[in-house]
């Protein structure tokens, strides 16, 4: 089945063609920068012959607009790869929150867009853009079934005694405070591979998504059994502008004492914390050169991020009596040699020991990173796009089966 998957962001939108009977990508694109100044969007096709990118300096206003433009490359650029909006017949879309409901995927409709509403305020900068997406995709390809994928449906097995905050049952009962955990697809679907790559079904593995947005989970027999996220995106480990765990305090002494606005405190913590906070930049990349060229702000930031990620290995070893993989993932993950090098350090104790030359080869495909006969260390390319338009093509077949 041909696939389109969208991924819309706060101001990008990326989108993937993929055939899931081959798991090839046939077109991809990313427009960024959507309603700012110098908004662009990068149009690649794949073929037997190589890969073609097309660019597009437009403005682009709003999502519609970058829409507007993927369609025309996809149908009419340079090399067609559908030719005719109407051919595409199966959008996914990425959701990020799905609350308790959406254990699974399901097929889009006014009451699953009033639920992904309703989830909004616990992340402000993913839902409202997913919402965005769906409906410029709606009106793009009116003749296509558009399928939910959630970032929180992998989270959903974990059980009480993880999921629970320590606050009034009534605020769970009644209001549904809990935590839920995200980057589910990728979690899902790198564990997968690396059980797999393991020969083991069974197996405890801790996965590690370093991206822009970061998160760890405990993964056993396939299920997750805890995640570093909570009830929203901003728990855990230090991300790009994003603080992870602080004791609530914080909040308390920001709002009452410094007389910060509900709205400034989210801002602060979504948009102007983690690297950026600590550093002055969000891309790991700068933190690298900043800390090289000597300063002491990001050569701290890039310390308490792996040593926030040590803390969580070892609290997901004891949640699981142990250990058989640590897979890394993302951006970061799969890029940042010098960064699994720092968190791997002195954790010898749990048998993690990196090999330097192994560390450092770049390769797009699963590899080992461990010394011979240590715990296994994976690098697993995360493909969140390919994971999405599987479960997207699951779901109407089963459809098609089962009407
Ligand atoms: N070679 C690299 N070395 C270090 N960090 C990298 C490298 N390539 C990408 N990154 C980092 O990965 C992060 C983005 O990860 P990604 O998974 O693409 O994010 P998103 O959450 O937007 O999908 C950025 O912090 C970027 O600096
Ligand atoms: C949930 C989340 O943090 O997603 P992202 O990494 O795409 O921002
Ligand atoms: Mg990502």
């Amino acid at each position: 089945m041909h696939v389109l998957v969208i991924n819309a962001g706060s101001s990008s939108l990326k989108y993937e063609y993929i055939d899931t009977d081959t798991r090839k990508t046939l077109c991809s694109g990313l427009a960024d920068r959507i309603g700012l100044p110098g908004s662009s969007l990068v149009h690649r096709v794949y073929t037997e012959a190589g890969t073609t990118e097309q660019i597009s300096q437009k403005n682009f206003p709003d999502h519609t607009a970058a829409m507007q433009e993927a369609v025309t490359l996809l149908t009419r650029g340079q090399h067609p790869v559908v030719h005719h909006p109407e051919a595409v017949k199966a959008i996914g879309h990425r959701v990020v929150h799905g609350g308790e409901a959406y254990t699974h995927t399901v097929l889009i409709n006014d009451a699953v867009k009033a639920d992904i509403r309703r989830l909004s305020p616990l992340v402000p900068l993913h839902n409202p853009a997913n919402l965005q997406g769906i409906a410029v995709a709606e009106a793009f390809f009116p003749q296509a079934r558009h399928i939910a994928v959630f970032d929180t449906a992998f989270h959903q097995t974990m059980p009480a005694r993880a999921y629970r905050y320590a606050i009034p049952n009534e605020l769970y009962e009644k209001q549904g405070i809990r935590s839920f955990g995200f980057h589910g697809i990728s979690h899902a679907y790198v564990s997968r591979e690396a059980a797999h790559h393991l020969g083991n079904p069974g197996a405890r593995i801790i996965t590690l998504h370093l991206g822009n947005g970061c998160s760890m989970a405990a993964v056993q027999n396939g299920r997750s059994i805890d995640t570093s996220m909570g009830l929203g995106a901003l728990d855990g480990l230090i991300m790009g502008t994003r603080s992870g765990q602080l004791d609530p305090t914080v909040i308390f002494y920001l709002t009452e004492t410094l007389g910060y606005k509900p709205g400034q405190v989210r801002h602060l913590l979504n948009k102007e914390s983690g690297l950026k906070g600590l550093s002055g930049f969000s891309d790991m990349r700068e933190v690298h050169r900043a800390a090289d060229a000597g300063e002491k702000e990001a050569r701290l930031a890039l310390d308490m991020y792996a040593y926030r990620i040590k803390k969580f290995i070892g609290a997901y070893i004891a949640a699981m009596n142990g250990v058989d993989a640590l897979v890394f993932t993302a951006g970061v993950g799969e890029n940042d040699a010098a960064m699994r090098a720092q968190i791997c350090s002195d954790l010898d104790f749990f048998g993690i020991r990196l090999d330097r030359t192994r560390n450092e080869q770049k390769s797009s495909e699963l590899r080992e990173i461990q010394i011979s006969g240590a715990l296994p260390l994976l690098v697993v390319p995360t493909r969140e796009e390919l994971a999405i338009a599987v479960e997207t093509a699951r779901l109407i077949t089963d459809h098609d089966e089962n009407p």
